[in-house]
């Protein structure tokens, strides 16, 4: 069960969803990509998540401009839902504000780089997963290591 299902709004969103998907997959997830807008879609953005939710999975939205899919992903799901919205620096990057406030009772959590998404929801689900657990703990090793190669170097 190390399920993680990216949602995305467009195709135009393959890419940014892709480099979550990939550091989910070097986390040892098993990440699912699928393409459904809440705008125009909303009956099929349901039915994938009816499909998925069976097991205990982790779902990441990933919607521009203005992001109704991760407050409805939210509110439709017991599972947890992380938004990662693809950076949009039109109108000096206010999308963003339409993940961050949502109504009473819809929590998705929002985390704004596409790798740290996929470290999220491996923290998640390390919980019950004692390999993804330990996947984890050398990711974060790995990049302690890294700081003090980086540093030993100055000196
Ligand atoms: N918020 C939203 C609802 N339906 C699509 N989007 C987002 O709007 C951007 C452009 O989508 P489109 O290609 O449909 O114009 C994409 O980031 C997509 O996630």
């Amino acid at each position: 069960m190390s399920k993680v299902v990216i949602i995305m709004g467009s195709k135009a969103d393959l890419e940014w969803s892709s480099k979550i998907a990939k550091t989910a997959a070097d986390l040892g997830l098993d990440p699912v990509m699928r393409i459904a807008s809440a705008h125009k879609v909303p009956l099929k953005c349901l039915e994938i998540i009816r499909e998925f939710e069976k097991e205990p999975v982790v779902f990441i939205t990933v919607a521009g401009r203005s992001n109704a899919l991760s407050g409805f992903a939210d509110a439709q799901t017991h599972c947890p839902v992380i938004a990662c919205p693809p950076y949009g620096d039109k109108f000096a990057g206010a999308d963003v504000y339409s993940s961050l406030r949502m109504p009473s009772g819809v929590a998705p959590m929002v985390v704004l780089e596409p790798d740290n998404a996929a470290l999220a929801a491996a923290k998640i689900i390390g919980y019950h997963n004692e390999a993804i657990r330990k996947n984890v703990m050398a990711y974060q090793e790995a990049q302690r290591l890294k700081l003090e190669k980086d540093n030993n170097e100055l000196l």
